[in-house]
C-alpha cells in the first residue's frame, strides 16, 4: 500500500489522509475486473468538455460510466461497481469502450495517484485532455459561476484572489514510492471556484505524466477543436483505439452531433475589465511556456 507524505502543513495531513481510499484487496480486484475505463476525458473545465463527451457518446461503441467522482472514496468505488453491474445486465452492453469523465479529473491532485492504485499503471487506459487559452478559460469560469449563483465577487476581486492564492501556495504532496523531484504545489480541492489555478495546466499534467506515459495523452485545445470538430473527434477515437474503418462509419453521426454546443455561457473577454485580463495574461505567461515545453508544441499565442 503506498504511503503519502504531506509537507509544510500539519493541519492538512488529517483531512487528506481521511480521504484516501482504504479499500480491501477484494474490492480492488472487483473494480479492476469490471470497471476499468478504456479512456478518460480528464478536463479541463470550461474547455468544451461537456460537448466533447456528448459527441463521443454519439458513437455507439462508446459508453459512459456515470457518477464516478474523483475515484477517491468508498462510495465512489461502490458506484463504480454498481454501474458495472448495470452494464453487465445490458445497459450499454453493445458498447466496447467505457469512458470516465468529469472536467475536474485533471485538476484534482489525488486522482492520478488513486487511479494508479486502483488499476495499476501498466494497463492501457488512454487519456483525452481538452485545454483552452487560460485567460479565456478563467473568464468563462468566472461568468459561469456568476450565472449559476456560485460567485458573488467582482471579476477583479476573484482574479486577484486567485492569483494571490496560487502564488502563496506552500503545500506540496510527495508520493513516497515515486517521489516527484519538483512536485507541483498541492492545494485544497477547491474544485469549483479556482478560476485562476485551473489554467495552470503544466502543473496538473506533470502530475499525470509522472505516472502514465506521455503517449497515452491526447491533448487538444478548444481553439483547435472549434476549427475542425469532426477531425479532432476522429483523432480522439483513433487515440482510444477505434479502427479507421469504424471511425469512417461514425463520421455522419459526428457531423450531426457537433451541431449543438453544450454549456455555453456566452461569456466574452470583451465584457471583462482590460486591466484584469492583462494581469491574468502576465500571470499565465511563464506557466504557458512550461506547458509548451512539456508538450513540445505551442498551443496558443502570447
Ligand atoms: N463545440 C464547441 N465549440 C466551441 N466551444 C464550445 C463547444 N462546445 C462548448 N463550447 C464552449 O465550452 C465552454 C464550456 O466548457 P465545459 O463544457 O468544459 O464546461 S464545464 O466545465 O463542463 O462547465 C463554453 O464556453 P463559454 O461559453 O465561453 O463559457 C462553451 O461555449
Amino acid at each position: 500500500m503506498p504511503h503519502w507524505l504531506f509537507s509544510d502543513s500539519k493541519e492538512s495531513v488529517k483531512g487528506w489522509k481521511e480521504r484516501i481510499v482504504e479499500e480491501s484487496d477484494e474490492l480492488l480486484k472487483l473494480v479492476n475486473r469490471k470497471f476499468r475505463p478504456d479512456f478518460m476525458l480528464l478536463g479541463s473545465s470550461k474547455c468544451g468538455t461537456s460537448s466533447v463527451i456528448r459527441y463521443l457518446l454519439a458513437v455507439p461503441e462508446v459508453s459512459l460510466a456515470s457518477r464516478v467522482g474523483m475515484i477517491e472514496t468508498q462510495e465512489e468505488i461502490q458506484d463504480c461497481i454498481a454501474y458495472s453491474s448495470r452494464l453487465q445486465e445490458g445497459q450499454g452492453a453493445s458498447a466496447s469502450m467505457l469512458a470516465h469523465y468529469t472536467p475536474h479529473y485533471i485538476y484534482h491532485p489525488m486522482t492520478p495517484y488513486n487511479l494508479e492504485r486502483l488499476f495499476g499503471s501498466e494497463h492501457n487506459i488512454r487519456f483525452l485532455v481538452m485545454l483552452r487559452e487560460p485567460v479565456a478559460r478563467a473568464v468563462s469560469s468566472y461568468y459561469f459561476k456568476v450565472k449559476t449563483e456560485r460567485e458573488s465577487r467582482t471579476l477583479a476581486e476573484a482574479i486577484s484572489a486567485g492569483i494571490q492564492y496560487h502564488t502563496n501556495m506552500r503545500h506540496k504532496i510527495i508520493y513516497i514510492d515515486k517521489t516527484l523531484p519538483d512536485c507541483p504545489p498541492l492545494h485544497d480541492p477547491n474544485l469549483f471556484n479556482d478560476h485562476v489555478g485551473k489554467g495552470v495546466y503544466h502543473e496538473q499534467l506533470r502530475r499525470w505524466m509522472h505516472i502514465f506515459p506521455k503517449e497515452r495523452f491526447y491533448v487538444c485545445t478548444l481553439e483547435e477543436f472549434s476549427q475542425d470538430p469532426v477531425g479532432k473527434l476522429s483523432e480522439m477515437l483513433s487515440h482510444i483505439g477505434m479502427s479507421e474503418e469504424d471511425i469512417r462509419k461514425s463520421r455522419s453521426v459526428l457531423e450531426q452531433t457537433v451541431q449543438k454546443k453544450w454549456n455555453v455561457t456566452q461569456s466574452s473577454s470583451s465584457s471583462a475589465d482590460q486591466e484584469v485580463l492583462e494581469q491574468l495574461k502576465a500571470f499565465y505567461a511563464p506557466h504557458n511556456e512550461k506547458l509548451f515545453q512539456l508538450l513540445g508544441r505551442r498551443l496558443w499565442g502570447m
